[in-house]
């Protein structure tokens, strides 16, 4: 038996020694006697007896253990023409200072903090620090408008905003404080403070109860880390939805530590020293996952890149900070190298930087596509590996273990199930569907350390949403396949969730903007295939009868609108006036059956369809 395998049998047959085992890599202040608490299933909690804190393991043991002086993040920001290493020791003790700072605005254990700010350092001392006294980050991404803000705001309640005055992309500086403000205006629950980092590329304007980062750090005293239970949370992070309303899924301290810091080895074969790279953002689960925590855990050097791809400033970036930086290993989501083929397609960057110290590409966020797999992989003449997971699940469900053993790539697959993640494919009736056969993609519970528990202020949701629609398995949401060699195909989503640029969005929020425009009657938005992003989404509305408009003054008023109100990240172009939608007799619009024509699949009509000649006028429409 292989060690996957084997490992693999271990971590179903007898999770609890296994986690416990997992768990001694983690500096406990009370050591879990107890992995697995499934007394409230199926509502599952893990170490529910362990005491510790996410900052001290991620920092202090490192800095006082022997890696003071080893870099433990390097920031390089070509939009802004900066860069900065921080030491174990150095950002250790920026935490803790920050850390005190938070502390003399009264914000405690369990208090939860809005982070909105970009890919700067004080993003992740931002966070640490929250883990240092158990208060609770939320990260929003910045690529959200102010009511996608204010929604994450009156959920979470926070004490505190902790904000930069701008982001910096490409093309334009991003004020962050008029945002704020905007959100700020439509919420009832009012933050105490909004903390500013002023960032010289656009200075913020503060008033009232606003605070400057620098002052208050200036006044600050350090503080020691704050012994929290296993099962506080950590962090909520908010994730799209099918509805417009965002999930708080929740991550709590003891298994997210060990779960991430067992598979920084097991999966992605780095350890203390190395020196690795997730080109993300901190607003979403793999910044959280791979670019904060689970490097730091383990006493790797992790970098954090504000730049993009392509145009910071050309198609070579991606190779420079590897070769500037030694780099081992990237995780990085395909959009970001299919950005990189357009421009570049023969690599000729590559060619003017060293990567003699570069291992292994890791890519996650939305499907590999086997063009942009082989392209990868003769290019850079690694290993190109994919893997499968999400913002609920914290870590990778089916990635191809490398630390543990490296197995063949088959492309379009993102290897095999994890250990700890029991993955079933079912079908409609809840069967399980022999290898090769497409159905659902399950979870048998309980899911292991390190996924969420429930969502923030929301059981019911939690159960409604992933529970309830096969008992006893939580619901991925994407439909998919095991080969007769064990492998998982991941073909895509069963429900009304796109992922545009690796960015997990609802096509409900964005059908409830549209039908917001004074001439939309109905609508409907369906994600379609994209050369560059994966997919984007693609709007179709019907006028209220009467209304005349010119349509192209109609599309930019709805896509103006969908980037005021979701954000620029929705990257929502695309919209026709059409004269009806399909439907059924019973009045659901046939979204899956558009999506299939657009994307040219032969799409049955379905049976129950209500006016098939609506269906036929719409093809030329979607598939021009
Ligand atoms: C495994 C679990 C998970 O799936 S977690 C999610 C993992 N996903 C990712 O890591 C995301 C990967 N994608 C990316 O990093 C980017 O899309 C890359 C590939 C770098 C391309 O970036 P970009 O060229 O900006 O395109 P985009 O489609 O992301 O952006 C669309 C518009 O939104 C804007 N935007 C983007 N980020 C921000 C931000 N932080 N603040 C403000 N605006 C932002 C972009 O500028 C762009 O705007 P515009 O429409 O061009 O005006």
């Amino acid at each position: 038996m292989g060690a996957y395998t084997e490992t693999y049998r271990r971590s179903l047959d007898d999770p609890e020694q296994f986690w416990l085992d997992a768990a001694r890599a983690i500096d406990w202040t009370q050591r879990p006697t107890r992995a697995l608490d499934p007394s409230a299933a199926p509502f599952y909690r893990w170490y529910p007896d362990g005491e510790l804190n996410t900052s001290y393991n991620a920092l202090d043991r490192h800095a006082d253990g022997g890696r003071g002086a080893q870099d433990a993040l390097i920031w390089d920001s070509p939009v802004s023409g900066r860069k900065r290493r921080y030491t174990y020791a150095e950002l250790r003790d920026e935490v803790a200072t920050f850390a005190g700072a938070l502390a003399s605005l009264g914000v405690t254990r369990g208090d939860r903090v809005i982070l909105y700010l970009p890919m700067i350092p004080q993003a992740v001392i931002a966070m640490l620090a929250c883990a240092r006294i158990g208060a609770v980050h939320s990260v929003v991404f910045g690529g959200f408008a102010p009511k996608e803000l204010a929604a994450r705001i009156e959920d979470a309640k926070p004490k505190l905003i902790l904000a930069a005055s701008c982001g910096i992309e490409p093309a334009r500086v991003v004020e962050y404080k008029p945002i704020i403000d905007a959100a700020l205006e439509t919420t009832g629950h009012q933050p105490d403070h909004v903390v500013v980092f002023q960032r010289e590329q656009a200075a913020a304007e503060l008033s009232g109860t606003d605070l400057d980062w620098n002052d208050l750090v200036a006044d600050a005293d350090p503080v020691d880390p704050v012994p929290v239970k296993a099962t506080d949370p950590l962090y909520i992070l908010y994730t799209s939805g099918t509805t417009g309303r965002p999930k708080g899924v929740v991550r709590d301290a003891g298994g997210h530590a060990v779960a991430l810091a067992w598979s920084m080895g097991a999966l992605y074969d780095v350890h203390a020293g190395d020196v690795w790279w997730t080109a993300s953002d901190v607003g979403w689960v793999v910044g959280h996952s791979y670019i904060v925590y689970a490097p730091l855990l383990v006493g790797a050097t992790t970098v954090l890149y504000e730049g993009k791809p392509v145009g910071t400033p050309d198609a070579g970036a991606f190779w420079r900070v590897i070769s500037e930086h030694g780099v081992q290993a990237l995780f990085t989501a395909p959009t970001a190298l299919r950005a990189v083929k357009k421009v570049d397609p023969d690599a000729d960057e590559l060619k003017k930087y060293d990567l003699s110290r570069f291992r292994t590409l890791f890519m996650a966020g939305e499907r590999l596509d086997p063009e942009t797999y082989h392209w990868a992989h003769d290019i850079l003449g690694t290993p190109v590996v994919d893997h499968w997971w999400q913002t609920e699940t914290g870590w990778p469900i089916a990635a191809n273990p490398r630390g543990l053993e490296p197995m063949p790539v088959k492309p379009g697959s993102a290897t095999k199930p994890v250990p700890g993640w029991d993955v079933r494919i079912l079908d409609q009736a809840g069967e399980e569907l022999p290898a090769g056969r497409e159905g659902a993609i399950t979870l048998k519970l309980p899911l292991p350390p390190g996924s969420l528990p429930t969502l923030w202020g929301d059981d019911e949701r939690y159960r409604e949403a992933y529970l309830s629609r096969y008992p006893g398995y939580y619901l991925t949401g994407d439909s998919g396949y095991l080969d007769e060699d064990g492998y998982l195909f991941v073909m895509g989503r069963t429900d009304d969730v796109i992922n545009v640029a690796g960015h997990r969005l609802s096509t409900g929020s964005m059908e409830a903007v549209l039908a917001s425009h004074p001439a939309v009657a109905e609508c409907a938005v369906i994600g379609v295939a994209d050369q560059l992003k994966g997919q984007v989404p693609r709007g179709f509305v019907v006028l209220k009868s009467g209304v005349e408009v010119p349509e192209e003054q109609l599309r930019d008023e709805l896509v103006a609108l969908v980037r005021r109100d979701i954000g620029p990240v929705a990257a929502f172009r695309d919209v026709s006036v059409v004269n009806a939608l399909p439907k059924t007799r019973s009045g659901k619009i046939l979204r899956k059956t558009m999506r299939g024509i657009a994307d040219g699949r032969d799409e049955a009509v379905p049976s129950t369809i209500e006016d098939p000649s609506v269906l036929d006028a719409l093809r030329a429409i979607l598939r021009p």
